[in-house]
């Protein structure tokens, strides 16, 4: 595969900066203990902001070769946005990455695709890479209209992307019945919506930018599970949640091929 694997840890309104300190520390030694090579995969998690410069401080001071980002951004970059944090502030800290329309931001904060897109610029425009999410809830899954729901949710999210800017992008297909509920989507559900996000990308740019984009499932993934879902031919990575909480298990997810 041409696409590096891409294993992302949302940790959520979890872990304080001291904790924070001592799982990157735990996760390193874990995955240096068991020779990881981390040519083969990129390992990334997404702290809350409060944890980013603590993050940043280790990982520079250690040199280690984990990646970060931020788990939301505001679509300005400076003013009167009380509460809001910019994508500058992010780039400053060292961050590479950021999550953008997590459902979680969608549901509680009603961030819509309009909102969504404007941050995918706010990343671009701070040299972060948006990982953008989409995903159906269970009505619209129980309708099968999963596909349709899922392919207009992205539309709507990269209104205005350009293709140069489509090339580093990853999406995060992250089914919200799936998420935190134990419920696993199968690896071939799994497969079938990065297929049909794949030959949306393709559609709306290239071939060529569709092969490179990195599609990553998300929702109750565990060590366990993880081969399986990565064997898929378009899921290049996963999105987990809870189980990035503990440093062997999320290892062990970064460990799939082994
Ligand atoms: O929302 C998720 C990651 O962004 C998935 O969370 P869980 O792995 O806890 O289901």
């Amino acid at each position: 595969m041409s696409r590096t694997p891409f294993i992302a840890g949302n940790w959520k309104m979890n872990l304080d900066h001291a904790q924070a300190v001592t799982l990157v520390q735990k996760l390193a030694w874990t995955l240096d203990d068991t020779n990881f090579d981390f040519d083969k995969a990129e390992v990334v998690v997404f702290p809350p902001f409060t944890d980013i410069r603590s993050v940043q401080t280790l990982v520079e001071g250690d040199k280690l070769k984990l990646a970060y980002g931020g788990q939301d951004l505001s679509d300005q970059d400076s003013g009167a946005y009380t509460g809001d944090i910019s994508g500058e502030f992010l780039n400053k800290l060292g961050a590479k990455y950021v999550l953008v329309g997590h459902s979680e931001r969608r549901t509680i904060h009603g961030e819509s695709d309009a909102v969504c897109a404007a941050k995918v610029q706010a990343a671009y425009r701070n040299d972060l890479v948006p990982v953008l999410c989409v995903g159906e809830g269970l009505e619209t899954r129980e309708e099968n209209k999963h596909v349709e729901f899922t392919l207009e949710q992205l539309r709507g999210s990269l209104d205005g992307l350009s293709a140069e800017q489509a090339e580093t992008l990853v999406v995060a297909y992250e089914p919200v019945w799936a998420i935190g509920t134990g419920k696993v989507a199968t690896s071939a559900d799994a497969q079938e919506m990065s297929a049909a996000i794949r030959a949306e990308i393709e559609k709306l740019y290239s071939a060529d930018v569709a092969e490179k984009v990195r599609i990553l499932y998300g929702g109750s993934v565990k060590a366990a599970s993880a081969p399986e879902i990565m064997g898929e031919n378009d899921v290049d990575g996963v999105l987990v949640g809870g189980a990035s909480l503990d440093a062997s298990e999320f290892a062990n997810i970064a460990r799939f091929d082994a």
